[in-house]
């Protein structure tokens, strides 16, 4: 019998998770795979508890919940760096926006979800570093990307994704460039004033889902996409033309690739990892091939 270490977010999106534990169990348990869970308890607690979790050797994990508990699972797993084998990680999206699920076509029906983790489907995956921390659908800094720690749970509880595209209007109102020396590897040193800076590692990024089309996430790269300083009339353009994915026709917008860059600014930059806080520039980010194995 295989062991799995489920750990779920009760607060994650809709609340759903405790609803539909009784019958993941019983799916997972009728398939051989014997589960105990854990229910987080506030920030940093799903990380303790998958390093924990490889520790103690269980064959599988699962994080139930929203890009933030993923997130969190994630950084927990990757830091067992010792670890020659980590488990496969199974993914359920119960947050708003699971933007990383989404990518992987993971599905959004509980069955379908549990039937991957069952039929041992599983690929393997890039995560992406910076600063000693792990991020596995993208990074960022600029005033935008400071959007998604200023909405409210309770409000996503309540109105889910709709509370982000508010607080993103709100926010656009104040939108300020930010001055920024990037220095990529394979490519010249850029400086001068940024909107913000994504670097995505899967090709759906914030509800966006062809904001850096050519992003996979076995390929031991990191999607860098860059707006140069512009007025909100064109930034609102802009926004407009990345839900087409047209975006890369215009001038503000710089996008390459590459495994390894530095990001310095004079000003004080707040780092967004996954949709959460993550630190500050300055900051080194790089990929970690094929770090983990997922299953979708
Ligand atoms: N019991 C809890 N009560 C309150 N907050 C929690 C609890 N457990 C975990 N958290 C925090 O909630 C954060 C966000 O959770 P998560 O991403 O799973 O859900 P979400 O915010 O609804 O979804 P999304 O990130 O997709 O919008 C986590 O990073 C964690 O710090």
């Amino acid at each position: 019998m295989k062991r799995a270490r489920l750990i779920y977010n009760p607060t994650s999106g809709r609340e759903e998770m405790r609803r539909l534990l009784p019958d993941v169990l019983d799916r997972l348990d009728l398939a051989g795979i014997e589960t105990s869970c854990h229910a987080t308890t506030g920030e940093g607690d799903a990380a303790r508890e998958a390093a924990e979790a490889c520790a103690r050797g269980y064959d599988i994990i699962i994080a139930a919940g929203g890009d933030g508990t993923l997130n969190e699972v994630v950084n927990g797993m990757a830091g067992q760096a010792g670890k020659e084998f980590l488990p496969p990680l199974g993914i359920f999206p119960l947050g708003t926006t699971n933007d990383f699920a989404r990518a992987m076509k993971i599905p959004k029906r509980w069955e379908e979800y549990c039937d991957l983790v069952i039929e041992n489907k599983t690929r393997p995956i890039d995560i992406g570093k910076v600063n000693g921390r792990h991020f596995i659908n993208i990074a960022g800094g600029g005033s935008l990307t400071e959007l998604t720690y200023e909405v409210p749970s309770k409000l996503k509880t309540l109105i889910g994704q709709l509370a982000y595209y508010m607080k993103g209007i709100e926010k656009m109102a104040s939108l300020s460039p930010t001055q920024l020396i990037i220095n990529a590897e394979g490519h010249e040193v850029m400086e001068g004033e940024f909107m913000l800076f994504l670097i995505a590692n899967s090709n759906s990024v914030g509800g966006f889902e062809k904001l850096a089309p050519g992003a996979e996430i076995d390929d031991g790269m990191l999607d860098v996409i860059a707006v140069r300083k512009c007025n909100l009339a064109e930034f609102i353009r802009l926004v407009t033309m990345a839900l087409r994915g047209d975006h890369f026709n215009d001038p503000h917008v710089v996008y390459f690739k590459t495994r390894r860059m530095e990001v310095t600014s004079p000003g004080n930059v707040l780092l967004n990892l996954d949709g959460e806080l993550g630190g500050e520039l300055p900051g080194v980010f790089e990929i970690l091939p094929q770090h983990l194995r997922i299953f979708a």
